[in-house]
């Protein structure tokens, strides 16, 4: 189970961006701007269960992948509490960071290397054996349908197929809890339905799965909860049919447009 409590994170404003805000009139910045810091992130709390997916709402710049670096800890958070099955992700993020899989927009392969190459190569740093290693490439390279591409290189793969991979090797060591930032975006018909299926794949079982994105079909499709983030703030958390009960006819679109107001809709 995961568990975020009043999370928080602000940046610290570089001094170019301090002196255009001054001259800037103070109705016309962001609402979390405060003077020398960007409060990107004001007040995240949510919890996912074991077997529950979980999706990520909120227009360009609401805090969801601040939000998520935070979770997986590749951002210490300024404020807050991320629990992971009892244990505090912010007091001990290296040696919590093995137990999360965490698919970021920067997650890459070694371009020389196969699919194989790559994806076991990470199980190997993680301290996989070999047998564990073998089994678990056959899976997952099972749920992503990997395996006609598995032994060409990265270089040589479509945008769609790097991402597979790129997941493959994100979840190779069977990590406690599943981030994935936005798994879907840019990729053809064949991919996305390839990825949206190795994520329903986690319904029911062991593992929280939670994944940012824009696509609202992918929400009603897979999540059990929904967040929705504004502003750094989260505006709604709760099961996918208490969100659509927010609207008379359970349509998603209205909902997400009701909560964030008159913001452009991504
Ligand atoms: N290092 C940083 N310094 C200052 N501001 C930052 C920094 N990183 C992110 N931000 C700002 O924090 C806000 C939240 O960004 P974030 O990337 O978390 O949004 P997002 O919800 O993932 O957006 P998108 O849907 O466009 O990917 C944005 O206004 C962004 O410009």
């Amino acid at each position: 189970m995961l568990e975020v409590k009043n999370l928080k994170k602000r940046f610290r404003l570089d001094n170019k961006t301090i002196k255009e805000n001054k001259k800037k009139p103070k109705a016309s910045l962001d609402v979390r701007e405060d003077g020398h810091w960007f409060n990107a992130v004001q007040d995240v709390s949510f919890q996912c269960d074991s077997g529950e997916v979980l999706g990520l709402l909120g227009p360009n710049g609401a805090g969801k992948t601040t939000s998520l670096r935070m979770l997986s800890t590749a951002l210490q958070p300024t404020q807050g509490q991320i629990v992971i099955n009892g244990d505090d992700v912010v007091a001990e993020p290296l040696a919590m960071r093995k137990r999360i899989g965490f698919l970021s927009g920067t997650t890459s392969l070694y371009h020389r290397l196969t699919v194989r190459e790559n994806v076991q190569y990470f199980g190997r740093l993680h301290g996989m054996d070999e047998a564990a290693l073998e089994k678990e490439t056959q899976a997952v390279f099972d749920l992503l349908d990997i395996h006609s591409f598995a032994d060409k290189k990265a270089d040589s793969l479509s945008t769609g197929m790097k991402q597979r991979a790129n997941i493959a090797r994100t979840v190779i060591h069977k990590p406690e809890v599943i981030v994935l930032d936005e798994p879907t975006t840019g990729l053809d018909v064949i991919s996305a339905k390839t990825i949206m299926d190795f994520i329903d794949s986690y319904r029911g079982g062991k593992v929280p799965i939670i994944f940012s994105t824009h696509h609202l079909h992918e929400v009603e499709k897979l999540c059990d909860r929904v967040v929705l983030i504004n502003d750094g703030i989260t505006q709604f958390s709760g099961t996918l049919d208490e969100f659509k009960a927010q609207s008379p006819d359970g349509n998603l679109y209205d909902v997400f447009v009701s909560l964030v107001g008159d913001k452009e809709v991504a």
